[in-house]
């Protein structure tokens, strides 16, 4: 146990309202901000130890530039739970508030982490990241308890990346399932899945190693085998005929893979990098070809060696 922090949750949706929740389980004083909520931006920030922002990745930059237009402590510590990737800039959520805020830390908080399964106190883990350790440490005590298991990690761009890549990988767990391919495909999908994410993370700076822990293959296994995932419903309504249009109408929630698609296709062309499920995910999701043709452009790619 820590002693009791003044937290500041940016984000009422569903993670961050978990969140939320269990930091308030701790004993710490918790105000939870949206933009649909009554509390004001002004007041829940006052006295913030920590300002943890879980807001979808399209809202970052604006809400970034917002909480900058009020007073800060010196010491806040920011801590960010958003897995996604900036369309302008093609960085991460942690770059954005490190941009904005150069002289405080700001620690990454990514793992296999379904909200749902948290709400209902089934116990999970995550990673909280940063060169900090002190800092990452007093984040690791205000979430841990016996329900969630919290662990430090000094590689905050690999802890972020793995949360943020896999979800491109649920759309296409989602395929996988939703097209029925069996027990070996989506094992072949993972794994190459994974070789896949850890080849974008190192042109990106992450370590190879953390992309084999929690937030990486802990994060990729989660998100891929659950329905409750988003991003995996996404693949899933795809392969079984439904339109991207209709999917995200009537989605509970972000499903940020969709984004982080696009973008990871930008990186690509300026990094000269192959990410082929990445890119037959996009070519699905811009409708310019089906499921089952996504499926045969990645059996049929020229055979090689697995190293490669
Ligand atoms: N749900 C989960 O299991 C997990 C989610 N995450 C990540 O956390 C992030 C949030 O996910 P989740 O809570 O599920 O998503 P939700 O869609 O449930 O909530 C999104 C939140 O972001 C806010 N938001 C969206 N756009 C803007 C904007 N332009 N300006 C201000 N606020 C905005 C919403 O505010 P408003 O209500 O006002 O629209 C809402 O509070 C995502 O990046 C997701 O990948 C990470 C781990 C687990
Ligand atoms: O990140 C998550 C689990 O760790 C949540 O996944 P979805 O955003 O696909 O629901």
């Amino acid at each position: 146990m820590t002693t009791s922090k003044t937290i500041a949750i940016l984000g009422a949706g569903a993670w961050g309202s978990t969140l939320a929740n269990l930091a308030s389980l701790n004993g710490h004083r918790v105000s939870l901000w949206s933009r649909q909520g009554n509390l004001a931006l002004e007041d829940v920030l006052k006295d913030a130890e920590i300002i943890l922002s879980a807001i979808s990745m399209k809202g970052v930059r604006d809400v970034a530039l917002l909480v900058k237009s009020y007073p800060l402590s010196p010491d806040t510590i920011f801590v960010t739970a958003t897995k996604g990737l900036d369309p302008k800039t093609t960085g991460t959520p942690s770059q954005i508030w490190q941009t904005e805020f150069p002289n405080h830390s700001v620690v990454v908080l990514s793992g296999p982490n379904l909200s749902e399964e948290i709400a209902q106190e089934l116990p999970a883990a995550t990673v909280v990241a940063s060169k900090n350790l002190a800092d990452a440490t007093t984040v690791q005590l205000v979430f841990s308890s016996s329900k969630f298991r919290v662990y430090t990690n000094p590689d905050s761009v690999g802890v972020e990346l793995g949360g943020t890549l896999k979800n491109v990988m649920a759309i296409a767990a989602g395929v996988c399932d939703g097209l029925h391919l069996g027990t070996n495909a989506k094992a072949a999908l993972l794994t190459r899945g994974l070789t896949e994410m850890v080849r974008i993370g190192r042109v990106l700076g992450a370590n190879t190693e953390t992309f084999y822990g929690l937030s990486g293959l802990g994060d990729l296994l989660a998100t891929c085998n659950s329905s409750l995932s988003r991003n995996y419903q996404v693949g899933y309504q795809l392969a079984r005929g439904k339109t991207l249009t209709e999917i995200l109408a009537s989605l509970k929630g972000t499903a940020e893979g969709v984004n982080t698609c696009q973008v990871l296709m930008q990186i690509s062309q300026q990094q000269n990098l192959t990410i082929p499920i990445t890119e037959q995910v996009y070519r699905l999701l811009e409708a310019e070809i089906t499921p089952q043709k996504a499926l045969n452009e990645l059996m049929l790619r020229d055979i090689k060696s697995e190293y490669h």
